[in-house]
């Protein structure tokens, strides 16, 4: 069974997309994003899916799709930032090298911007982030075998500090 180089969780706006493509482009291997599985899956986007058919639809199609990609996937793995919220997936990941990329609200607000497309951020991104944010730290903290601080850094530094903390070369 193969299984992912590393898995990167945390909150939106942490990087773990912009990391994780980066980090499988300096391994040469496959990114797979979980938001992207169930976009192309479902040919809509995330948000179009919280609208037509709600919340916990779309967790449902996200469970599946981190199974899906825990099991096929050998290269770098993001997961949507509220997967690990779903006891399933928290199992499933029991074993998984998984790294929480950390983010403060200042630094998690200014990326993902106050015209964020997130639909859980609509209306009100500091305030929903600072929820979500209090809500999941000790979430991911829980599902994680490192845990890499990004405030203040750069993706290409993220990076770099993934890499260290996973004692892996670049
Ligand atoms: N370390 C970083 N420093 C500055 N901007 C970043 C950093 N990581 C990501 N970004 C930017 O923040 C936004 C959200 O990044 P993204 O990778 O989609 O986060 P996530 O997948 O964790 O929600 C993007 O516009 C991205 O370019
Ligand atoms: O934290 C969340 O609940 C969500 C995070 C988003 O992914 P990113 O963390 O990649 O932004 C996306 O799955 C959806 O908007 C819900
Ligand atoms: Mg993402």
């Amino acid at each position: 069974m193969s299984r992912p180089r590393v898995v990167l969780v945390g909150p939106m706006g942490a990087g773990k997309t912009t990391v994780g493509a980066l980090l499988a482009d300096g391994w040469g291997v496959a990114l797979r994003d979980t938001d992207a599985d169930v976009e192309a899956h479902q040919g809509r986007s995330v948000q179009e899916i919280f609208v037509d058919d709600g919340e916990p639809a779309f967790r449902a199609l996200e469970r599946e799709a981190v199974a899906a990609a825990l099991a096929e996937h050998d290269g770098v793995l993001a997961l949507g930032g509220g997967a690990v919220m779903d006891p399933a997936t928290r199992d499933r990941l029991a074993g998984h090298t998984v790294v929480f990329l950390r983010v403060g609200l200042a630094d998690a607000a200014s990326r993902v911007g106050l015209a964020s497309s997130r639909p859980l951020l609509l209306g009100n991104v500091r305030g929903q982030l600072k929820k979500i944010l209090d809500e999941r730290a000790a979430v991911y903290a829980g599902v994680a075998s490192a845990v890499v601080d990004t405030d203040g850094r750069g993706p290409a530094e993220v990076a770099e500090a993934v890499r260290a903390a996973l004692e892996v070369p670049a």
